[in-house]
């Protein structure tokens, strides 16, 4: 560990465009997509999915932006984007992903005077902010980004990613939290609650999550709770280690 005022200042290595990472919430922010075609698309079911309120702003849209329009999911507005768009306005984020680099150098040019992040769907280094592929396991978000340079490997390593970590891992993280929740009003110490977590992370659990190893993640995660509750303590987690091991030999997996 080095001492405060020693070393190197913190800042972007020479040459290369460092991003922030950040997990943003949007569930019920206003977020406009000037634009209505494949990419637009994407970025809108991105949008969706974290629960934004989406208006997307194009003369045409895809059958997809379509349905969504008419089911109530987003807010079409049919028409080419001009300066001074309220829905521009209101954003809470502005995506430019027309097929026209000057409309979405414009839609760049009005999101930044107004203070806004931009997403410009041609030209990474221009708005402010980009997106990176992203793998959802439940809580878990594993996200990808090459700073532009290939959004190509970005989706393979996306890919690999989904392999290496399946489906198990939205039940393990829920577990997780709510035994984390069960410590945290258990054990007043810090130092304590630390230790019992990093313990937490040896159980064997994954493979008992795997599908079809264990009915029912909900009762699982019950029992755990008791037996932490029962002995929160570093001996008791590993006694908890152990019943597990048992148990995923009953399974039938060792
Ligand atoms: C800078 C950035 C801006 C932004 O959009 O945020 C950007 C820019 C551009 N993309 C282009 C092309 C493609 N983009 C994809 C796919 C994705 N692109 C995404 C992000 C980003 N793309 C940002 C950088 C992310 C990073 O590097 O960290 C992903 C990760 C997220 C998402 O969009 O949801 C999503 C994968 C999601 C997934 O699969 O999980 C594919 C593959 C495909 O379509 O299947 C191709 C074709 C293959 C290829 O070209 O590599 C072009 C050239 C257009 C042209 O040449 O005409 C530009 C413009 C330029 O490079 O300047
Ligand atoms: N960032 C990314 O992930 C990727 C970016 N691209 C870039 O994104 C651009 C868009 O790609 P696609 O969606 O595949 O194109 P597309 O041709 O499917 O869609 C273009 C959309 O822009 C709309 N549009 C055109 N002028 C407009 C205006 N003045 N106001 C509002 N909407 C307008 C059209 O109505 C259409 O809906 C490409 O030209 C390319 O440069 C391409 C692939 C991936």
């Amino acid at each position: 560990m080095t001492k405060a005022g020693e070393g190197r200042l913190p800042g972007p290595s020479p040459g290369v465009k460092s991003y922030y990472p950040a997990m943003l919430d949007l569930e019920g922010r206003p977020c406009t997509v000037i634009g209505g075609g494949r990419v637009a698309e994407r970025k809108a079911r991105a949008l969706l999915e974290a629960g934004a309120r989406v208006t997307v702003v194009s003369p045409v849209f895809t059958l997809q932006l379509e349905a969504w329009a008419a089911s109530g999911a987003v807010r079409a507005l049919r028409e080419r984007y001009a300066p001074g768009l309220p829905a521009l306005a209101e954003a809470r984020l502005v995506f430019a992903a027309t097929d026209d680099a000057s409309v979405n150098a414009q839609v760049c040019a009005e999101a930044e005077a107004l203070g806004k992040f931009a997403n410009v769907a041609d030209d990474g280094a221009g708005g402010g902010f980009l997106v990176p592929a992203a793998v959802r396991r439940g809580r878990l978000t594993l996200a990808v980004s090459t700073a532009g340079a290939s959004p190509g490997l970005a989706a393979a390593l996306r890919r690999r990613l989904e392999e290496a970590f399946g489906e198990e891992y939205a039940p393990y993280v829920e577990l997780l939290h709510e035994l984390r929740d069960i410590v945290q009003q258990a054990v007043p110490e810090t130092g304590e609650r630390q230790e019992l977590f990093r313990r937490m992370l040896e159980w064997e659990l994954l493979p008992l999550l795997r599908s079809g190893r264990t009915d029912d993640p909900a009762e699982l995660r019950a029992e755990l709770a008791r037996r932490v509750l029962q002995d929160p303590t570093p001996g008791g987690m590993e006694a908890i280690g152990d019943w597990l091991r048992v148990d995923a030999r009953q399974l039938g997996y060792e």
